[in-house]
């Protein structure tokens, strides 16, 4: 069995976070491990409280993993600090990690900020280089390029200037702000600028959607697939759970993340 590793922060409320990503993992065929980088207390109204771990129990819980089940792909989610960011990068270089998709997580999609203002530079100074693949949505995007994103030619442009700055395939999300559903994938080694179109649903429940996507495509990055089929068989992951029309919470509640547990493992 293939396997892989998220390193991000835990959703108390389950719907984004680790949660999402062991779950996404998981329904998509491979073996999900975790580093916690921070808990939340979180629900789909809000987070209320966050706690970082230190960046030397972080070190510890990469230690552990790499050096008995070694990942074959990695998603990277919510990382608030600028010493977690460091230690990350340090252990992602010393175990030669592969198939690194990197979410760069700023705000939930209840509006809670989930990375100090101050670590945007080192994660791009010095995590963003190592990945493979960086998913930002619209005002991520925004933060990265210092650009505003107003369409989806702007989307293009963004995309092509984060890859050629930063070295990195970049995946930008449509998502709530300019269209529902179609997100624009820039390839740093063929040049390919690609749309990748999905449906529309109409869901409200949509608080971890980002975290899904980026482990389902590390998931198919896990399991050999090239990155356009690995986005592709994301979203079609993505919209199979949106569509499910769970409703859970006060707030914008969590997808169901288990709707075809028979297709994960062709039972
Ligand atoms: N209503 C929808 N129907 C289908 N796909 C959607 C819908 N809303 C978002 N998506 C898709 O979900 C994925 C995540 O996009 P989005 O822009 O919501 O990310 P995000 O803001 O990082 O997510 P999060 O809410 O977890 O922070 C993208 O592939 C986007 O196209
Ligand atoms: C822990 C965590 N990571 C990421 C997100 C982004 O959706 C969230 N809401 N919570």
């Amino acid at each position: 069995m293939k396997t892989a590793l998220t390193i991000a922060g835990s959703d108390s409320s389950g719907g984004a976070g680790i949660q999402a990503d062991l779950k996404a993992m998981t329904l998509n065929g491979v073996f999900a491990m975790s580093a916690i980088t921070a808990l939340t207390a979180q629900n789909t109204t809000g987070v209320t409280d966050i706690m970082d771990v230190s960046p030397e129990f972080l070190k510890s819980q990469l230690d552990a993993v790499f050096t008995d089940i070694y990942p074959d792909a990695i998603k990277i989610g919510m990382v608030s600090d600028k010493d977690l960011i460091i230690a990350i990068a340090e252990k992602l270089e010393e175990y030669q990690a592969k198939n690194i998709v990197l979410d760069p997580v700023m705000v939930a999609t209840s509006g809670s900020k989930l990375l100090k203002d101050d670590a945007i530079d080192t994660l791009k100074e010095k995590l963003i280089p190592l990945a493979d693949l960086i998913t930002p949505n619209i005002p991520e995007a925004e933060i990265l390029t210092n650009m505003q994103i107003k369409n989806e030619i702007d989307m293009e442009v963004a995309a092509e200037k984060m890859a050629n700055e930063l070295g990195v395939s970049v995946l930008v999300k449509g998502g709530h702000s300019i269209n529902d559903a179609n997100d624009v994938l820039f390839e740093i080694d063929s040049l390919n600028i690609t749309w990748i179109n999905g449906e529309r649903i109409k869901n409200e429940n949509t608080h971890g959607t980002g975290c899904t996507l980026s482990s389902a495509i590390a998931a198919n990055l896990a399991k050999d697939k090239s990155l356009e089929e690995s986005v592709r068989n994301a979203k079609k992951y993505l919209e199979g759970a949106l569509n499910d029309g769970l409703d859970l919470g006060k707030g914008r509640g969590p997808m169901n993340h288990a709707f075809d547990i028979k297709e994960a493992y062709k039972i």
